[in-house]
Order: structure tokens, then sequence, then C-alpha cells
């Protein structure tokens, strides 16, 4: 049986251990690098010694000791118990605006320094102005989507926080491209790929005769969709290594698919049985906000890791399992607009031919599986090796910041009343 396939099998962890210690083993583990810092960003904003980042949790700090803040009790969410079995479904106790979903797993997050947030999300409106990225009616909805404090939430050890107005521009691209090209602002099924293609060519660039390259270069500057892909994707060039360049463009081209198996099932009116559900999500998927969390944090996980099947495995359930959360919290945003708009408890409910109450509950349990699995596959590779501990300290962080974002954005999010 493949280490892979007892990975699957969820074995003792101390099993896969001594079979990931002896397959990691090969590779030399490089040694961890800031990368010289790149023109545009002056040297100064490179990482500040640890006492200058004040918004690191307590604890050791600095390269390779990412594992040891792992294993630290999670900060205590100050005003908010997490919810408990008091608090299941049935007992009365609901929750209220701004609170977790009852029973779903989830560690608390890196709480976001405001301060870091007003700086961040200033930066961003003016380059979302600048770029004419969305008229004035949709001023409301950004602000309401709450940028900065997503990719502070997400990103608690990002290096400077120009790496953090990067993340901040491509997770605004990513959203003006699924908005307009696939959804809420003027979204279709219809023609996507079309339109998905060239706007993959912004991230992907055309290599071509001269004539048509420049008539290309001139085609991205159409609309807010392809101007924001292509700016955010030369800022983000400008942070990361080519082999993070090319992981992102590869996460991106997936994501793409994954719109275009949802648009393809939209059209033809489609409820998938619950399996295949759960692979179009794996790429209509939040994995390239999660794939740059090294380059975001100032380093490189070199590809020889990256490329590793253990590795590829924890990223995906950890994105996969962030990505489940979204299901759970725009549950009734979705349900509100298009009460066939799939997520995963449409798609329960579907194949179980029971309520959507009690599949969404179900939807809780096959999150929080997944988020076990990501945890206690994790915990295996970063116990082998500090660069794997650093970047599986940035997963969790993304997952648990883009938890509490979600939780706490009561102007896009509210829960069904299930409990
Ligand atoms: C930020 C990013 C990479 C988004 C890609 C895919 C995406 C938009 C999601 C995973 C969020 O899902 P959904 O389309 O359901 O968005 P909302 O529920 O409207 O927040
Ligand atoms: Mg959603």
């Amino acid at each position: 049986m493949s280490l892979l396939s007892r990975m699957f099998a969820a074995p003792a962890v101390d099993e896969v251990a001594d079979e990931v210690s002896a397959a990691l083993s090969g590779l030399a583990c490089p040694e961890e690098r800031e990368p010289v810092a790149p023109p545009c960003e002056p040297a100064a904003a490179l990482p500040a010694p640890p006492a200058e980042r004040p918004w690191l949790p307590d604890g050791p700090t600095g390269l390779g000791t990412s594992a040891a803040r792992a294993l630290l009790p999670p900060p205590a969410e100050p005003d908010r118990p997490a919810p408990g079995p008091a608090d299941g479904p049935g007992t009365g106790a609901g929750p209220r605006p701004g609170d977790p979903v009852p029973g779903l797993y989830c560690p608390p997050a890196v709480p976001a320094d405001p301060a870091k947030v007003a700086e961040v999300d200033r930066r961003l409106e003016a380059w979302a102005h600048d770029l004419d990225l969305f008229p004035p009616e949709w001023a409301g909805d950004f602000a309401g989507f709450q940028v900065g404090r997503a990719v502070v939430l997400q990103h608690p050890a990002a290096a400077s926080l120009e790496r953090l107005v990067v993340a901040g521009k491509l997770l605004v691209a990513e959203n003006v491209v699924d908005d307009c090209y696939c959804e809420d602002y003027g979204g279709s099924p219809i023609g996507l790929g079309g339109r998905l293609i060239i706007a993959q060519s912004a991230l992907d660039p055309l290599h071509s005769a001269d004539g048509y390259q420049q008539q290309w270069h001139e085609g991205l500057g159409a609309d807010a969709p392809l101007r924001s892909y292509a700016d955010a994707m030369r800022a983000f060039r400008e942070i990361a290594s080519p082999s993070q360049v090319t992981r992102f463009v590869h996460d991106m081209a997936r994501l793409h698919l994954g719109y275009l198996a949802e648009g393809a099932w939209a059209q033809t009116r489609t409820t998938p049985p619950v399996w295949k559900y759960l692979v179009m999500r794996q790429f209509n998927n939040f994995r390239p906000c999660l794939s740059i969390v090294d380059a975001v944090d100032g380093y490189e996980l070199s590809e020889p890791f990256y490329s590793r099947p253990e590795v590829q495995r924890v990223t995906a359930l950890a994105c996969n399992a962030t990505t489940l959360v979204n299901d759970l919290y725009s549950f009734t945003k979705e349900m509100a607009v298009d009460e066939h708009h799939l997520n995963l408890p449409v798609v329960i409910a579907a194949e179980d031919r029971g309520g959507l109450k009690e599949a969404y509950l179900k939807a809780v349990d096959i999150h929080n599986e997944i988020m076990h699995a990501f945890e206690n596959e994790a915990a295996v590779l970063a116990a082998h090796n500090p660069v794997l501990a650093r970047y599986t300290t940035g997963l969790a962080a993304w997952v648990a910041g883009n938890h509490e974002w979600h939780h706490t954005n009561t102007y896009r999010y509210s829960l069904p009343n299930y409990w």
C-alpha cells in the first residue's frame, strides 16, 4: 500500500511519520532563506526583527520556529467563547450574528491589528480606484467585503505590509473575476470559457507574433477583471520567486476549471452527487490564496518539497476545509438568490432526499473530518522539517483567519436558524 493510500486510510500517525521521514529525508532541506529584496521593495520592508513585529503570537519567533508556535495554545477569543457541545443543535442557544457555526471545528485566528487593517484597506481602495475596478454603486460592497481584515487575519506572519497589500490585490482581483464573469455582478455560465481563457492570459502571458502580442497587451485593459488580474499579477511577480509564480498560475488555472464546471452544471441544471460536487469544490476553491502563504511570509517552500505527494495532500485538505467553510457561511446568502445554487448542504439534501437542516449539519461534520485530517497529517510533516513546519503553520493560520473573517463578516454572511 503506497504512502499516500496509507495516509488516505488514516492509519496511526506515527506509522505515517516514519514513512514521511524516509520519503522526505531523501530531499536536502534547503536553508530557509529570505529572498533578496526585489527593487520595488525597500530593504526596510523586509522582515523586521521579531521584537518589532507585534502582531505575531507570543512565544518563539524567527525562522524555523513556526512549528513551535504551532504547538502553542491558540490565543483565546477575547470576547466570544468557542461553541461547545452545550451550544449544539436543538438546544435553543442559537448563534448570535457574528458567532461561529455551532459544532464547526476550527482553531481561533491570530487577532487582526486594526491599524494594519486600516492601512491595507486604504492602499487597496486607492489601487482599485486607480484601476477603475468598480462603479461607485459597488463601493458599499467593497467596504463590506473587508479585504484588509481578511488578509491580515489570513497572513499573521506576513513579512511586510507591502506583501499583505499584494495578497489583498490578488484577493480583490479573484473576487472581481468571480463576481463579474461567473456570478453576482453580471456573471453567467454562457460564454464563460471565452472570458476565462483571456483572464488566464493576464496571469500567464501570451508569447506570439509581435503584432498580435501587442493586441493582447492592449486587450488586457478591456474590463475590470482583466485589469485587476494583470496588475495584481505584476505586483505578485515582484515579491515571488519564479517557481512560486508558476505554482500560483497553475492554481489559478485549477480555479478557472472549477468555475467552468460549476457553470456547466448551472447551464444543464445538474445537481451532482456529493462526491462530484466535492471534486468541483476542490478546484473552485480558495487554493490560490493559500498557495502564496510562503511568498507573503517572505520565504520559499522550494518546488521539490511543494511537489511531494504528502505536501500536495495536506495543502488540498487545508484548501478544501476552508472552502467548505464558505459553503456553510454563504448558505443563506446563496439560497436567498437561487435555491438551486450549488453548495455542500444543497447537494447532500438532494442525494439523501432529506431536509436542508439535516444536510447542513452533515456538511459541518464533513468539514470537521477534513479539518482533522489536515491537522493530523500536517503535524507529521511539520515534525520532520522546519521549512514544512513553517509552511503548514502558514496554511493553518490562513484557515483560521479565513474562518474568523467569514463568521464575523455579518455584512456578507449570516447563519440559518438551525439551532
Ligand atoms: C478568493 C478566491 C480564490 C476565490 C475563488 C473562489 C471563490 C469565489 C470562493 C471559494 C468563494 O466561494 P463563493 O463563490 O461561494 O463566494 P461567496 O459565497 O459569494 O463568498
Ligand atoms: Mg459561497
